[in-house]
């Protein structure tokens, strides 16, 4: 049986994305290590299916590189938007359920096959303090930590270990390194859990960035651009004046089919 599929890359954050409306596709973790394999495979940094959803849009299951299913990916869920834009589903505010609850997108502007596309996020109600670091769920788990250089960071030796401290964060977590460029405006640089390297952009780590940034330096900001190595994401939330509780945030940034084709199971 062949299964269509189309690539989506947002900031370069890149994803299969499946419609499964018919539920023909069964997301096998081992089948999806293989189509996100950028040697062996299609290549991406995780893989979406798009299904029927009763009392919203669609519904998105999102996957990791290495198989393992995430319960929410900023990135991917602008660019799960612009599939379900394509493909004729919603209107202009689309919802569709994740597996971290309901979230809402707008596709501000359309150019082509991409667009400029605002998320809803889940609201944050908690972050954890260490010594030098910040840890908070924004769909998945986070920490963030500040450098002077994001040059010289060392993204993947220190993120790897910090993402398997599982003393420190049960779960694992992405491990975002942010440096301040002035008010509003940072630099981000991630270590995927679930990818295990860096990416080019994290959706929910420059939106964990942007408000450990608000609440550890900036408490009068609420408004971030916030630049990934591969582009710019914008980042814009409401806080509960001194509290950690922070909600209405929204992710905006770009999207764009960059491909479409089929595959087989036999193909892998
Ligand atoms: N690329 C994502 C984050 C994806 C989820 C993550 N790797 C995890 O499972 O922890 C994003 O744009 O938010």
């Amino acid at each position: 049986m062949r299964t269509e599929f189309a690539k989506y890359e947002g900031a370069g954050n890149d994803f299969i994305l499946i419609d499964n409306r018919g539920e023909g596709f069964t997301p096998d973790p081992r089948l999806i290590a293989r189509l996100c394999d950028r040697h062996f495979g299609i290549g991406a940094d995780g893989v979406m299916t798009l299904s029927r959803s009763a009392g919203t849009d669609c519904a998105m299951r999102y996957f990791n590189a290495d198989g393992s299913e995430g319960e929410m990916c900023g990135n991917g869920a602008r660019c799960f938007a612009l599939f379900a834009e394509h493909l004729g589903i919603g209107g202009e505010r689309k919802r569709f359920t994740a597996a971290d609850g309901l979230h809402t997108a707008r596709i501000l502007r359309t150019e082509g096959t991409g667009g400029l596309v605002e998320l809803g996020m889940t609201e944050v109600a908690e972050i954890r303090r260490g010594d030098g670091w910040w840890f908070l769920n924004t769909g998945v788990p986070h920490y963030v930590e500040f450098v002077r250089d994001l040059d010289t960071a060392d993204v993947c030796g220190r993120g790897r270990a910090i993402r398997r401290d599982t003393a420190r964060f049960p779960q694992g977590t992405n491990v975002n390194f942010v440096r301040i460029l002035r008010d509003g405006a940072i630099a981000v640089r991630t270590y995927e859990r679930g990818v295990e390297a860096e990416t080019l952009a994290c959706g929910t780590g420059a939106t964990a960035a942007a408000i450990v940034t608000n609440f550890a330096c900036q408490p009068a900001v609420l408004r971030y651009d916030v630049a990934v190595p591969g582009g710019t994401l914008s980042v814009r939330f409401s806080r509960e004046a001194a509290t950690e509780h922070y909600s209405d945030i929204r992710l905006t940034g770009p999207a764009r089919r960059v491909f479409a084709g089929e595959f087989g199971t036999e193909d892998f």
